[in-house]
């Protein structure tokens, strides 16, 4: 971690005091092992206590080099041995995941967060049992702005997507909608849209948009555009806001991990969030 002006990345004394915050990781792909390694390697007010994965064997491999090894269990067991858990694993997975933890009173930090449009009930199951989503500003930026907006009025939130080509192939609203993109020699426009429209046709690329939608006006008023640019190597997000307080533009270019559809940057905002936790100076909503 950079060491921060005062001095944040030194344990401060009350996060010593407190029990730390009990960790589960659920998915072990591009989020999820760096988030587990950063957690084994010291994370102030957190540790690491169970992991998932589909493949466990696989997962023993992978997690082979931590240093405080931890179970690798089924998603169905991560509740008990853990205070908060984070998900990081396929859309469809999400309610599996988070809706114990929610049931316990506990917390729930979800990436594949365009699932939650078609999983709303959770937001009741959490309001039922004192338990809490969290929507992590992820691959995006400027949460706390859009957030800070909506407490006035936002009029429009604009968002315009460009992906490198292999960031897109095999998103099914290409394949329902028979658009070639693996040729293209010059940028296209694939969808022009809504969030919530494009959670259902692109689960595994438009988390964001459905992030900043839940931020400020919704994914039905939100507008999005997504464009395939064969020149492109990051994915890149615009946004425009216009609200009574103020218009502001926002633009990220995110360097990919391993996984071409989501930037490296998506981790380190789960990280960010959770050092908050227990940290003496909190910066950012
Ligand atoms: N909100 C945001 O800003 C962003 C959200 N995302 C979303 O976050 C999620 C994770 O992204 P990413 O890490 O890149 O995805 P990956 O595909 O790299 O990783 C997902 C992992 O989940 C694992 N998995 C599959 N089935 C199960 C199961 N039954 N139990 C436990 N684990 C399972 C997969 O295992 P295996 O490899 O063995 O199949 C894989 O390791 C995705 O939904 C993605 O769309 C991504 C980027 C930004
Ligand atoms: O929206 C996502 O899930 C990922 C994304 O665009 C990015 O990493 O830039």
């Amino acid at each position: 971690m950079t060491e921060t002006p005062l001095g944040l990345s030194q344990t401060p004394a009350h996060a010593r005091a407190l029990p730390p915050l009990r960790v589960a990781v659920a998915g072990l792909g591009a989020v999820g092992l760096k988030i587990v390694e950063a957690l084994d390697e010291g994370l102030d007010g957190c540790v690491l206590t169970a992991v998932s994965a589909r493949d466990k064997a696989a997962a023993a491999d992978r997690l082979s080099a931590l240093t405080h090894p931890v179970p690798v269990v089924d998603i169905a067991e991560l509740e008990p041995l853990a205070d908060l858990v984070v998900e990081c694993a396929p859309a469809a997975l999400l309610p599996a995941i988070v809706e114990p933890f929610l049931r316990a009173g506990k917390t729930a930090v979800v990436l594949s967060s365009g699932a939650l449009l078609a999983n709303d009930g959770l937001v009741a199951t959490a309001r039922a049992h004192g338990g809490q989503i969290v929507v992590p500003t992820g691959a995006l930026l400027g949460l706390d702005a859009v957030t800070a907006a909506a407490e006035g009025e936002i009029r429009a939130v604009r968002m315009v997507t460009r992906k490198p080509v292999r960031g897109l192939v095999g998103a099914p609203y290409l394949v329902e909608n028979n658009i070639a993109i693996e040729d293209i020699i010059s940028p296209l426009r694939i969808f022009h849209g809504t969030p919530r429209e494009a959670a259902v046709g692109f689960p595994a690329n438009l988390n964001v948009a459905v992030a900043l939608s839940l931020a400020g006006i919704g994914p039905d008023r939100t507008t999005l555009e997504i464009w395939a640019d064969p020149a492109l190597e990051r994915n890149t997000h615009r946004i425009e806001v216009e609200a009574d307080s103020a218009t502001f533009t926002m633009a990220i270019e995110n360097i990919p991990t391993d996984n071409p559809k989501t930037g490296r940057i998506t981790a380190l905002s789960v990280l960010a969030y959770l050092r908050k936790l227990r940290a003496p100076l909190r910066v950012g909503s």
